[in-house]
């Protein structure tokens, strides 16, 4: 491991660093609108000419950052990659502190539309659902867990009809960002050559203490990224040394951004793709960069890598979208196509928290900070998750998942501000999650259901860019109960750790933490189910808002990811997918977009 940051610093800035951010984060409050991008234009009727690229690549985020990179190898070709937020930084870097980012620049800002079946814990009914705004998008704020889901995850994208994706033809794409750094990883899956760099950071006695207690349950250690995926590890993460790895500092380093071909734009708010009239073609995009407005002309294409809520939300306002919802705000259709639709998640229930006689990571402020100068947890981590495990609880034989544990050892949610800020808990809640739980002791179980049969959707609040999305989870609401009983079998199942020799060794048990649950029998089947509808919220993995398929019916892009009925614009991000893998999903977001930087390049006859 290597210690980058000290080069910069000495401690004791860096310290005053860390401490002004946490400060500015506490201060900050999010913004309802775009008004700040927008900012005060000053003619709108001078539009300023920024030139012609091959490529223009809209949002510098996890997708758009590796595609810039592959795309700009080709020295001829002229790439441009514009980007809504500015650069990261040394605070960013830290993999640990990640929820402060969540209320800074970095943060769109976004709250799901009020619910009626789920987030009835959170104020307003309404679960967060924070994005990346920045150079490296949500992989710069987001959790750092690396897992690339199941082998039957690519094969039923391939089985639906989008040849190429099956997981043989995906493996080589996953083994080729990769800088994969787990003791005994298989070559056959890994790749270690690739620019992200993806590891283990320090184990802890909780770590142990899972993957025993998993055991004697019968799960095997595995290497959940290789052969199989069922049972536990220790957590894997995107990080370098002690720093995030992120698309910005993976793909866009000082080296690649020296090329003089690749030019990146920050502060650059994208407001809509220029299509020439009466064709299908995308010949450039207008944005808005301090006040001032611009275009620019793609003679190849535009690529749209602007995530599952911002893309959907630039097509529809850019006229291609469901007929119904482009009428409704008043936007000429391009193409009807269902953009915004089949919107899948990974909700997480936030409520099963084991308490224990271990305590963990006592450290002073300052000595936390030294901590992760030298790679020492818990800011090496995000929320100190500590490790992963993989099950199904409604078909033991299967060796696809239905549930994942993300295990967050000791502090875990560290103080009640952070937990109410992050979820948004209501006054309540926060009162009855705090009254039993140490954030000293206690480890959090987040159990995230992997395959939910709910769908939810992205729609506009209006024809204009300044207007946020509408971003409808629509949790729980599938006709057969599948989602909250599959919740309630997975908690059932984490109990039962409880039973195991390693569980007792830590004196380990279930306390409550939920509100408004009061009438059923503490730990009863009816008091899961209300506690899972009080306490679901996002793992923030939206997906499929702009599907893959052949049928324009149901999908918005063809398998080379071009969008139905045009002829030069793709889109490259999560909202592709057309089911959401078993795992967090930013490791199959870096897989398509290197897979379509090779497509690219054969259509251009440059590979
Ligand atoms: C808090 C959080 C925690 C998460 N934890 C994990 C985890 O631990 N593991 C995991 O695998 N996944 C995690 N995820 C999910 C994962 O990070 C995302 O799914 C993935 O990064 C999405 O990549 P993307 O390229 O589709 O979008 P993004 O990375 O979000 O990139 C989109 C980019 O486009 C830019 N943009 C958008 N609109 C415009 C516009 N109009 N003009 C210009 N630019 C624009 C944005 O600013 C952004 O930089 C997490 C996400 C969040 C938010």
């Amino acid at each position: 491991n290597t210690t980058i940051t000290h080069q910069y610093y000495s401690e004791e800035d860096f310290i005053r660093m860390v401490r002004d951010n946490i400060t500015a984060a506490n201060a900050y409050v999010l913004p309802q609108d775009n008004s700040v991008l927008i900012g005060d234009v000053r003619n709108e009727r001078c539009i300023h000419d920024y030139g012609t690229f091959d490529f223009i690549i809209v949002g510098g985020g996890s997708a758009g950052t590796l595609l810039a990179n592959r795309l700009s190898e080709i020295a001829d070709w002229k790439i441009l990659l514009l980007e809504a937020g500015g650069p990261e930084n040394d605070f960013s870097d830290i993999p640990g502190l990640n929820a402060f980012l969540m209320f800074s620049d970095m943060n769109w800002g976004y709250y799901g539309k009020p619910q009626s079946q789920a987030c009835l814990g959170m104020r307003n009914n309404s679960c967060v659902a924070p994005r990346g705004k920045v150079l490296g998008g949500s992989s710069v704020i987001n959790a750092k867990q690396f897992v690339r889901g199941n082998k039957e995850d690519y094969n039923l994208w391939e089985a639906m009809g989008n040849a190429g994706w099956s997981y043989n033809d995906v493996l080589q794409y996953f083994k080729k960002f990769e800088n994969y750094h787990i003791y005994n990883a298989d070559p056959f899956y890994h790749g270690t050559t690739g620019p992200l760099d993806v590891g283990y950071t320090e184990p802890t006695i909780m770590t142990e203490a899972y993957i025993y207690a998993m055991r004697e349950l019968g799960y095997p250690w595995v290497d959940f990224n290789g052969k199989n995926q069922i049972g536990s590890s220790q957590a894997i993460l995107t990080i370098k040394g002690n720093k995030a790895a992120t698309g910005g500092r993976a793909f866009i380093d000082p080296i690649i951004m020296r090329r003089p071909n690749l030019n990146v734009t920050l502060n650059a708010f994208v407001t809509r793709v220029l299509i020439t009239h009466g064709t299908r073609r995308a010949n450039g995009v207008r944005f808005i960069r301090n006040g001032e407005i611009y275009e620019a002309r793609a003679s190849r294409e535009v690529i749209l890598s602007a995530g599952a809520y911002n893309t959907p939300q630039l097509l529809m306002l850019s006229g291609i979208g469901p007929r119904s919802e482009l009428r409704r705000h008043n936007i000429s259709m391009i193409e009807d196509l269902p953009v915004g639709r089949n919107f899948q998640d990974h909700p997480m229930f936030i409520g099963l928290v084991f308490k224990t006689n271990q305590s963990l990571f006592n450290e002073s402020f300052e000595d936390t900070i030294l901590g992760y100068l030298n790679s020492h947890r818990p800011l090496t981590t995000s929320f100190n998750i500590d490790s992963l495990g993989f099950i199904n609880v409604n078909d033991s034989k299967s060796t696809v998942p239905d549930i994942e544990h993300m295990v967050m050892a000791p502090p875990g949610w560290n103080s009640p501000a952070i937990i109410s800020r992050v979820q948004n808990l209501n006054e309540e809640t926060l009162a009855a999650y705090f009254r039993e739980y140490n954030p000293h002791t206690d480890l959090v179980f987040l159990t995230v259901l992997l395959h939910e049969k709910s769908r939810g959707s992205v729609t506009l609040r209006s024809n204009n860019p300044r207007d946020f999305p509408i971003i409808d989870y629509n949790y729980l609401t599938d006709r057969n109960g599948y989602d909250i009983d599959t919740f309630y079998k997975g908690i059932e199942h984490t109990l039962k750790l409880l039973e195991t020799d390693a569980f007792k060794a830590i004196n380990a048990s279930v306390i409550s933490v939920v509100a408004g649950c009061d009438e059923h029998a503490q730990f009863s089947r009816d008091y899961w189910y209300c506690a899972i509808r009080q306490l679901i919220t996002t793992v923030y993995h939206p997906v499929g808002t702009t599907r893959m398929g052949n049928s324009r019916h149901n999908s918005v892009v063809s398998n080379k990811l071009i969008v139905h009925g045009m002829e030069n614009l793709r889109v490259v991000d999560a909202g592709v997918m057309p089911e959401i893998p078993s795992g967090n999903v930013l490791a199959a977001t870096y897989m398509i977009a290197e897979k379509i930087s090779d497509d690219i390049k054969l259509h251009y006859r440059q590979l």
